[in-house]
């Protein structure tokens, strides 16, 4: 029986199908992914839960292109990431997807604008920079350094950075792990206006069960 299964209706943007994956060799072998199957519509926010060794970064990091699939099938719009080489998944990753990750990874001798900016020359079709802080509740701090910031403040960055490029996915793995509730709740809800504002579709991983009450679909590893 598949360890993961979760349909929906309708033309499914991300569809991820028996995807497997086991890490190791010899007799250190460990079962990460035993066949994940997944459908998210364009414009949905999929939350997927599970717990902790469950293989939910695998499985975000295979959607994202940043590790091979030992079987099964991933796509993501127009894009079968099946036999894709290194440049392929470069460009996939480049066009299609933005990253949020629990640790901020900003730059820190960059200012917040210029840790945004840094991303805008990756599309031909950025969103407009100032609208972007704003509503990420970063104006009048753009010229502040990440140190001079908050943790909830410094992962507003990191989602504004994720989207400066107007990616049609946003990838969330674990984005409020290092927060406390209350900032948690305010990251989540950008995450939502985002979703609403721009039409991102956004899969987010994560193990608190509170969060799956945000979105359209919620999908388990077990
Ligand atoms: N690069 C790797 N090499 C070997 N084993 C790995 C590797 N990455 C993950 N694993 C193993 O695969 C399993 C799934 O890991 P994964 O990080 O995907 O789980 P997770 O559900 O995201 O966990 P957590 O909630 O703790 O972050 C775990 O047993 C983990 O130890």
């Amino acid at each position: 029986m598949p360890e993961m299964e979760q349909a929906t209706q309708g033309t499914a943007f991300v569809k991820v199908q028996d995807v497997k994956k086991v890490y190791g060799a010899g007799g250190a072998l460990t079962q990460a992914l035993r066949g994940a199957t997944l459908e998210v519509p364009q414009g949905e926010v999929c939350v997927i839960l599970g717990a902790s060794g469950s293989g939910k970064s695998t499985l975000l990091n295979i959607i994202g292109g940043l590790e091979p699939a030992d079987a099964g099938g991933v796509s993501v719009g127009e894009w079968d990431l099946t036999d894709k080489g290194q440049r392929e998944l470069v460009e996939y990753r480049r066009s299609m997807l933005g990253f949020v990750f629990q640790s901020y990874n900003l730059i820190g001798n960059l200012t917040v604008r210029e840790n945004v900016a840094v991303c805008r020359y990756l599309s031909a079709d950025p969103l407009d920079e100032g609208a972007l802080l704003d509503a990420c509740g970063l104006a009048g701090l753009e010229r502040r350094y990440p140190p001079q910031l908050s943790g909830g403040q410094q992962q507003r960055v990191s989602i504004a950075r994720a989207l400066i490029k107007n990616p049609p996915l946003l990838l969330c793995d674990e984005p409020t792990g290092a927060l406390d509730s209350t900032t948690a709740k305010d990251v989540l809800a950008l995450i939502e206006r985002v979703n609403r504002r721009w039409g991102t579709t956004v899969l987010m991983v994560t193990h608190n069960e509170d969060i799956a009450r945000m979105a359209h679909l919620v999908a388990r590893l077990w």
